[in-house]
């Protein structure tokens, strides 16, 4: 009763809460933050540029209040920094509203993209909060890491049929729900985000937990809700010193418990269900093949505090986490990308509307009756290239690669720059993505940077080649496909933790855009729908509505 009143409460008083977290940051800020050892250049033995001062009254508090502009300034500051200073090869700084931010030039993307974990350490794992946002065990161990990059990426050809059928059921569910009906030329209205987000959400359950869990609506909004409450929360509890963290950090995702513990009402009886058939050495065969089983043998492998059920649920959830939001962005932005390119055509990049264009290539690789797989999904050549364009533009905010040093001395670069332990840098992300010398019309959508229909070897199984690595680093045409990472396509971050589940989100969403232009037509839209930058964040906008109008050779089918 009292957690929900203070919900209630937080929910209520939104904006009042906010200004108490920046306030208490600042305060923070001013304490401590002055007496940080220094990042700096050991040749010039000069400290590092800042960008985003205050330039009235710099004498007032600089850095307290160029935090606070941060919050719509900083993706600026990032993109005026990568001008002045990243293309000559030199970091700059940054204040945000988390903490300073160190920018390295792109010169230091190979040095310390592959660093282990003793001397550079994945940020989001402090920036959600984990150790409270989930658990310490997700915290102290990201084994599902491996096991998402492994097994699930090695048994994709045998999950796609499941994904085929439940994208399918899914669709043909969501869409009377949440779609208005048809006007009188057919066209039904849908918040398009709502839609992809449910649709995504059930398909990736289903290969995550099978079929017994992934049409349970509740369990099904319980993970999306999770997901959604993650990000304020670890923001909030990173608005406090550390050292408060132990308090503050179990206080404030009391929410989060609560909806865990709801969660556990649907995944507590499976995952014991299964742990029993293990117990009673029920042959591997038998047991159900799906992302649950590998978490549920991999930790018991771990053992301990890591193999409860309790652990289990929560390392369910995290993988849900990570999968199902960079899922549904990737595919609504790519459906407002579809809607909003058909409106400019003809131009310089699509002589048509570019929906015609891959729903051709659909027809020519799928013909009726459609039936999709993954080896020849790796043939849609133009909706490979379209799709990896659409992240390009849309899914990297202004910086990538966001890491923490740990190694107690520092970490000093080939250039000479060094980085006391504790120090936070990332990458210019969107600026870069932006510049003319790195891409051709870099802000135009021009699906033909990426197509690789016209490279001999294009037919063999690309996945294979790239997770295995046997392709040769010069081997350029494996660049243009939809998951390379390479050190100038960073939507699916950087080196050792470049995003294991990008094979999986791959296939999913090209069964997904698949799916619906084949039984689809969207009405082309003149204003794309405009994203709105928090902090380095590019938010894209989740309420925009779209029309959409059934096929009639599909209504006959
Ligand atoms: C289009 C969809 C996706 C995008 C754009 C995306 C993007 C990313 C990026 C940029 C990172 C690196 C973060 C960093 O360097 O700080 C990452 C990491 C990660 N992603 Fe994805 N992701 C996607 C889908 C998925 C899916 C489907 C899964 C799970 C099945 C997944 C699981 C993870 C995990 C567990 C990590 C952490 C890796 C580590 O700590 O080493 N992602 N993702």
């Amino acid at each position: 009763m009292i957690v929900q009143s203070i919900v209630e409460f937080l929910g209520a008083n939104a904006a009042e809460t906010a200004f108490c977290c920046i306030a208490l940051l600042t305060l923070y800020s001013l304490v401590f933050g002055y007496t940080k050892p220094q990042v700096i250049d050991t040749v010039t033995n000069e400290p590092l540029a800042v960008i985003g001062l205050p330039t009235s009254l710099p004498w007032l508090f600089p850095k307290t209040r160029a935090r606070l502009s941060s919050i719509p300034n900083a993706w600026r500051w990032v993109q005026e920094g990568y001008e002045k200073y990243n293309k000559h090869g030199k970091a700059f700084k940054v204040h945000l509203i988390s903490g300073d931010m160190v920018i390295l030039p792109q010169e230091m993307v190979s040095e310390t993209k592959n660093l282990p974990s003793n001397v550079v350490t994945i940020k989001s794992l402090e920036a959600l909060a984990v150790r409270w946002t989930f658990d310490e065990y997700v915290n102290a161990d990201v084994f599902h890491v491996g096991v998402i990059r492994k097994d699930l990426t090695a048994r994709l050809a045998a999950v796609t049929p499941a994904i085929v059928e439940e994208l399918d059921l899914s669709f043909k569910h969501y869409i009377p729900k949440l779609a208005a009906p048809p006007d009188e030329k057919g066209w039904r209205e849908v918040t398009m985000y709502d839609l992809v987000l449910k649709v995504v959400a059930r398909t990736s359950h289903r290969v995550f937990l099978g079929e017994e869990l992934c049409r349970e609506e509740e369990y099904l909004d319980l993970s999306i809700k999770y997901a959604i409450t993650v990000f304020p929360t670890g923001m909030l509890i990173n608005c406090f010193p550390k050292f408060l963290h132990p308090v503050i950090g179990p206080m404030l995702a009391i929410p989060l418990r609560i909806l865990r513990r709801k969660a556990r009402k649907f995944l507590d009886p499976i995952i014991l269900k299964r742990l029993a058939l293990i117990r009673d050495n029920v042959p591997e065969s038998e047991r159900p093949n799906d992302l649950m089983q590998w978490l549920i043998e991999a930790s018991l492998a771990r053992g301990g505090g890591f193999a409860t059920v309790d652990a289990i649920a929560v390392r369910v959830l995290t993988v849900a986490f990570a999968a199902i939001h960079t899922t549904s962005l990737s595919g609504t932005n790519t459906f407002y990308d579809l809607a909003y390119l058909s409106s400019l055509t003809p131009n310089d990049a699509y002589d048509r509307p570019p929906a015609d264009l891959l729903r051709d290539e659909l027809l020519q690789v799928f013909p009726p009756p459609h039936e999709f797989n993954k080896r020849y999904m790796q043939r849609l050549y133009n909706l490979d290239a379209f799709l990896k364009e659409t992240l390009r533009l849309r899914l990297v905010g202004a910086t990538h690669s966001e890491r923490l040093v740990a190694a107690k001395g520092g970490f000093t670069s080939k250039s000479g720059l060094y980085l006391p332990c504790g120090t936070a840098f990332a990458f210019p992300g969107s600026a870069r993505l932006a510049d003319p010398d790195v891409f051709e019309n870099p802000t135009e959508h021009r699906h033909a940077r990426f197509y690789r229909g016209d490279v001999a070897g294009a037919d063999e199984d690309v996945d294979e080649i790239i997770y295995t690595e046997k392709g040769s680093a010069a081997d350029k045409k494996l660049d243009r496909y939809m998951v390379t990472v390479t050190e100038d396509f960073p939507v699916f971050g950087m080196g050792v933790h470049a995003c294991p589940g990008r094979f999986f989100a791959a296939n999913e969403l090209r069964i997904l855009v698949a799916w619906f232009l084949l039984r689809y037509e969207l009405k082309p839209i003149t204003t794309r729908p405009p994203p709105t930058w928090f902090v380095c964040i590019d938010i894209m906008n989740t309420t925009a509505k779209l029309h959409i109008r059934e096929r009639e050779a599909m209504k006959l089918e």
